[in-house]
C-alpha cells in the first residue's frame, strides 16, 4: 500500500551502516525514465506509455534495501520543441529536480545522443555525480558500436560511470542498485522501511486514469490532453468489507474531435478507461473502486498558465 510522506524526526543524523539519499532520474522524453524507476522502486509509481511526455510531474519513489534508503526523483523529459505554458513548467520541474541531489541518472538510449540529449545534459551541474545510463541496450543489435559510442559520450561530460543496461531486465535493475548505493550519504533513513511515494492516493488515480487514457487512444491523441480529478471520497470499510474510494475524473481535451476519440463507439472507450482504472487502483490500494468519468473541451488550455496551475502542475 502506499503511504503519505513521514520525514523521520532522526533524519540526517548518522545511524550506524545506513545510507539514504536523493537520486534524479533524467533524460529527453521517452527514452525510458519511468521504466527505470519503477523497476528501481520495484512497483508502478510512475506512469509509463509508448507517447512520449506521459510523465509530468516530479515523483518520488522509495526503495530500502540492505543499509540503504534509495529516494528517486523521476522528471518529465525536458522539453525543447514548444515554448507554451505546459511545457515551461515541465522544464522547471526538471531544473528543480536536479540542483539538489546526491546523484543523477541521465538516461538515453544506448548508442545515440542528439540535440534534445544535449540541451537536457547542458543543464546538469558538474558538481553532482552523474552516471550516464545506456538504456533499452536490448533494442541494440551491433553491441560492437556502443565501446567507441561510450568512449565519444566521456569527452561530452565528466561522468561518474556509464551503465550500458535495459530497464525492463531484473538483473541490470540489481546491478544498477549496487551502483547507486555507493553514493549516497551515510545518514539515517528518511522513511520508514515499506514507504514507496510521497505522493497521495488521489494523485496515483489521477496518473492512472492517465495512463489508461493514452494507452488506449494510441497516438492519436495529443499529449496536451490532462486528467482533473472532482471527487475523492473515502469509506471506511467495515468488518471483512473492504474500504471504498468514490472517484469522479474529468478527462481534459483541447478539440470536440479529441473527445469523441476519448468517448469512442457507443462509449466503449471511455468504459473501458474507467474500468482498467478502477481495475488497477482496486490492486494498488487494496479497496473497492466507484469511478465516474467525464470528458470536457478546453480548447488552448496548455497555452494558459492559469488554467496550467488550476490542473496541478507548478
Ligand atoms: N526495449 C526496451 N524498451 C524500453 C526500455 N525502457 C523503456 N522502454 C520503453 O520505452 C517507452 C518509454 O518509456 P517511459 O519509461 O515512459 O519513458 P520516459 O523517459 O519516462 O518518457 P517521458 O515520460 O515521455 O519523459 C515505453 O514504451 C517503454 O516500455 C528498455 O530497456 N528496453
Amino acid at each position: 500500500m502506499l503511504k503519505s510522506m513521514r520525514v523521520g524526526a532522526a533524519a540526517g543524523t548518522p545511524v550506524a551502516g545506513q545510507r539514504c539519499g536523493l537520486i534524479a532520474i533524467v533524460g529527453k522524453p521517452n527514452v525510458g525514465k519511468s521504466t527505470l524507476m519503477n523497476a528501481l522502486v520495484g512497483q508502478k509509481i510512475s506512469i509509463t506509455s509508448r507517447k512520449a511526455q506521459t510523465t509530468r510531474h516530479r515523483i518520488t519513489g522509495i526503495h530500502s534495501q540492505g543499509a540503504a534508503q534509495f529516494v528517486f526523483v523521476d522528471t518529465p523529459g525536458f522539453q525543447t520543441r514548444h515554448n507554451n505554458a505546459l511545457n515551461r513548467s515541465l522544464n522547471k520541474t526538471v531544473l528543480g529536480a536536479v540542483g539538489d541531489v546526491d546523484l543523477i541518472l541521465f538516461v538515453v538510449e544506448a548508442g545515440m545522443f542528439n540535440q534534445a540529449d544535449a540541451k537536457v545534459l547542458a543543464l546538469l551541474s558538474k558538481d553532482i555525480p552523474t552516471l550516464l545510463v545506456a538504456n533499452k541496450l536490448d533494442q541494440v543489435t551491433r553491441r560492437a558500436d556502443i565501446a567507441p559510442w561510450l568512449q565519444e559520450m566521456q569527452q561530452r561530460h565528466k561522468f561518474a560511470e556509464f551503465v550500458p543496461m535495459s530497464a525492463k531486465n531484473a538483473k541490470d535493475i540489481e546491478r544498477m542498485l549496487g551502483i547507486c548505493e555507493k553514493y549516497l550519504p551515510e545518514q539515517a533513513w528518511w522513511y520508514a522501511e515499506d514507504e514507496l511515494t510521497d505522493r497521495s492516493e488521489k494523485f496515483l488515480a489521477s496518473e492512472t486514469v492517465r495512463e489508461k487514457l493514452f494507452r488506449l487512444t494510441g497516438d492519436e491523441l495529443p499529449y496536451t490532453s490532462t486528467v482533473v480529478i472532482d471527487k475523492f471520497e473515502e469509506e471506511a470499510g467495515r468488518g471483512k468489507q473492504k474500504r471504498l474510494l468514490r472517484i469522479a475524473a474529468t478527462i481534459v481535451v483541447e478539440r470536440d474531435t479529441h473527445k469523441a476519440m476519448v468517448i469512442g463507439d457507443k462509449g466503449e472507450r471511455i468504459k473501458r478507461i474507467g474500468m482498467e482504472t478502477r481495475v488497477e487502483l482496486e490492486k494498488a490500494l487494496d479497496c473497492k473502486v466507484f469511478i465516474e468519468m467525464w470528458v470536457k473541451v478546453r480548447s488552448g488550455w496548455a497555452d494558459d498558465e492559469a488554467r496550467v496551475r488550476s490542473f496541478g502542475y507548478q
